[in-house]
């Protein structure tokens, strides 16, 4: 079976949900999930800059991050196993500023979502999963930063009862210590 590339815009402007290219066959299959070229038919510039990929097991939490200066745009993509993803609009003139939208990101469906510069980013592991990011910004880590992944006002949904509960969540030290949404916005005052 092939599966054509399918750009669907989400609520938070420059928030894409993107279906890529991705042809079956006896030998399994092959994925592109980046082509400048049918972006930008697309009406999307995203020029990459770097490549990362985070591996992770089940129950790690990693967000919500965002850079506070020259913040990456990034193309995100589960490229094995089962994330669900979260993407907060921090753009203080955003008709969605404060607003989450969460994604199940899945290996075998080869889904992907375009984070557009201005939103929190991050995800909880629901099964073992390596994500791939595609950046059209360099990662900064003097302006690396983020805010709680249970900030109270952001309120994340996350589906924590599908790995055991909340003792089961893994978190970095530094993600335990980040600002809350208030602090961010006494600090920044949104972006
Ligand atoms: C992102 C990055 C990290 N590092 C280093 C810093 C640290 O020692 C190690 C792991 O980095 P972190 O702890 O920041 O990784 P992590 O917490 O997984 O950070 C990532 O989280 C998700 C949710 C995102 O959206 C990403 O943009 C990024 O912020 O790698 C680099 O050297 N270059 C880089 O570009």
């Amino acid at each position: 079976m092939i599966q054509k590339f399918e750009f669907k815009r989400t609520e938070i402007d420059g928030l894409i949900e993107i279906t890529p290219f991705n042809a079956d066959d006896i030998r399994g299959c092959f994925t592109k999930d980046y082509s400048k070229e049918i972006f930008e038919q697309n009406g999307i510039k995203h020029d990459l800059q770097e490549v990362f990929y985070t591996t992770s097991y089940k129950g790690v939490i990693r967000a919500l991050h965002f850079q506070r200066e020259k913040q990456q745009p990034k193309l995100v993509r589960c490229i094995y196993g089962h994330v669900y993803d979260v993407v907060v609009d921090l753009r203080k003139n955003s008709p969605t500023f404060k607003k989450y939208l969460g994604f199940d990101l899945i290996g075998e469906k080869h889904n992907e979502i375009l984070v557009p510069a201005g939103c929190a980013h991050g995800y909880l592991v629901l099964e073992q999963s390596i994500v791939s990011y595609k950046c059209s910004e360099k990662s900064y880590g003097e302006y690396d930063d983020g805010i709680l992944w249970d900030d109270k006002d952001i309120n994340v949904r996350w589906p924590i009862e599908k790995v055991g509960g909340k003792g089961k969540i893994i978190l970095a030290e530094k993600d335990k210590n980040l600002q809350s949404f208030e602090e961010f916005i006494e600090n920044y005052g949104g972006f």
